[in-house]
């Protein structure tokens, strides 16, 4: 399914218009992960939501890594330079103060760098979480709108897991063409 338009006028910069983020469209790319609704707990004192969802780790051994993210807003223009994965394991991305994120992903090419073809822009809304699959291209997390804050939780082993890809040439992405509520 195409979940972006890739474009370019002759001799400018390739450009991406990001789509809202939805499970059918990040389907090849991972998952989209939203939390239930709130249950009481603790005698009445807390209240948790859950998202149960697959986390794929791929070595054997590995451990749980849990992480707080302060991220930033990447400045405009928006310009893609480089891409990362990690090979051993999934990552989620979950907000914890209801911001927007920038999301960017592409396939590979058989020799496993990044297929410029496949590449895709969405903007995950305030409620979304971002479940990469192992293996795919993605831009480092940055939000929208504002400083924000997400846990992240991917598989930790002794193998080196995050490689990383620099695009040949930068890639816009076209926030003004988005048509995406904010
Ligand atoms: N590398 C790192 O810690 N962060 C990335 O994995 C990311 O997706 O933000």
């Amino acid at each position: 399914m195409r979940a972006a338009f890739l474009s370019r006028t002759i001799g400018a910069m390739l450009s991406l218009i990001p789509l809202a983020l939805n499970p059918e469209r990040f389907a090849p790319f991972g998952a989209v992960v939203r939390l239930g609704a709130p249950l009481v707990v603790n005698e009445g004192f807390a209240q948790r939501r859950d998202a149960r969802l697959e986390l794929e780790g791929r070595e054997p051994g590995a451990r749980m890594c849990l992480s707080l993210f302060d991220v930033s807003v990447r400045p405009a223009p928006l310009l893609v330079r480089q891409l990362e994965r990690h090979p051993w394991s999934a990552q989620v991305f979950l907000p914890v103060d209801g911001c927007r994120a920038l999301v960017v992903v592409a396939g590979s090419t058989p020799d496993g760098g990044v297929d410029p073809v496949q590449l895709a822009a969405f903007i995950a809304g305030p409620e979304d979480g971002i479940l990469y699959a192992p293996g795919v291209w993605h831009l480092g997390l940055s939000s929208l709108d504002r400083p924000a804050r997400f846990h992240m939780a991917m598989w930790s082993g002794t193998r080196p897991d995050t490689e990383l890809c620099d695009l040949p040439e930068p890639v816009q992405v076209e926030m003004a063409a988005a048509g995406v509520p904010k």
